[in-house]
């Protein structure tokens, strides 16, 4: 099956599904100075061919235009004719979807993911220990423990690709970039979301017992 195969209702239902994200995360300001990026998958995956809807780059994601969004395959390639170009960080989603096969994937800058990542950017993972809401990922045991990677922040994007490959633990939805964001994902939309929420949580939560326990500052 090509993109060429994939119906109309489904591109459309797709598409309004992410303009609701979109509009969602716009309102909590998580796309500050057009950073952030979105993208959800559609029709049928294998991890050597797969289509997604991305964020068209550099636009004012707090907006509604017909320009927001552009159909992708597994190498970045737009599959429709378009003057829009992908997300800068187009080849952050393509690698996650290869190795996850999730439904959509979630990336936004905020001051809490950033300040975490510089924090513990020593040992390239925050640790979180115990807290209810890492039952959102799907982990129920006993005060568990995650550690949420943290990656270089290259300046030539594909360079981060190799350290995904390497860091991606099945387990947690997510990644951070350091001092620049999160990337979290899910099977769908819904699931990417919760997960996004639960990270920006969990990272604040984290930032503020750095600074009751007097590690900060
Ligand atoms: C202007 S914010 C920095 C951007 O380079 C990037 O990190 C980002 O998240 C948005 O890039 P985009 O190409 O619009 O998807
Ligand atoms: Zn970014």
């Amino acid at each position: 099956m090509s993109f060429a195969d994939i119906t109309t209702e489904e591109k459309r239902r797709v598409l309004g599904e992410f303009t609701e994200v979109k509009a969602d995360f716009a309102s909590r300001g998580w796309f500050a100075g057009t950073g952030g990026n979105l993208s959800m998958r559609i029709g049928p995956y294998s991890p050597e061919r797969f289509y997604f809807a991305v964020t068209a780059s550099g636009k004012d994601k707090t907006r509604s235009t017909p320009e927001d969004f552009l159909f992708v395959d597994q190498d970045g390639k737009p599959c429709e004719a378009t003057t829009l170009k992908p997300s800068a960080e187009t080849s952050l989603h393509r690698e996650i979807y290869r190795l996850t096969g999730a439904g959509a994937i979630f990336h936004i800058h905020s001051v809490f993911n950033n300040l975490v990542s510089e924090w513990f950017w020593e040992r390239r993972a925050v640790p979180i220990q115990g807290v209810e809401l890492i039952k959102a990922f799907n982990i129920w045991e006993e005060d568990a423990r995650i550690d949420v990677p943290i990656l270089t922040n290259y300046a030539d994007v594909p360079r981060i690709v190799p350290e995904i490959t390497e860091r991606l633990d099945p387990r947690v939805p997510g990644l951070l970039i350091r001092k620049h964001g999160v990337c979290a994902w899910g099977k769908d939309a819904f699931e990417a979301k919760k997960h996004l929420e639960a990270f920006e949580f969990l990272f604040e939560y984290v930032y503020r017992w750095e600074l009751l326990a007097g590690r900060k500052g």
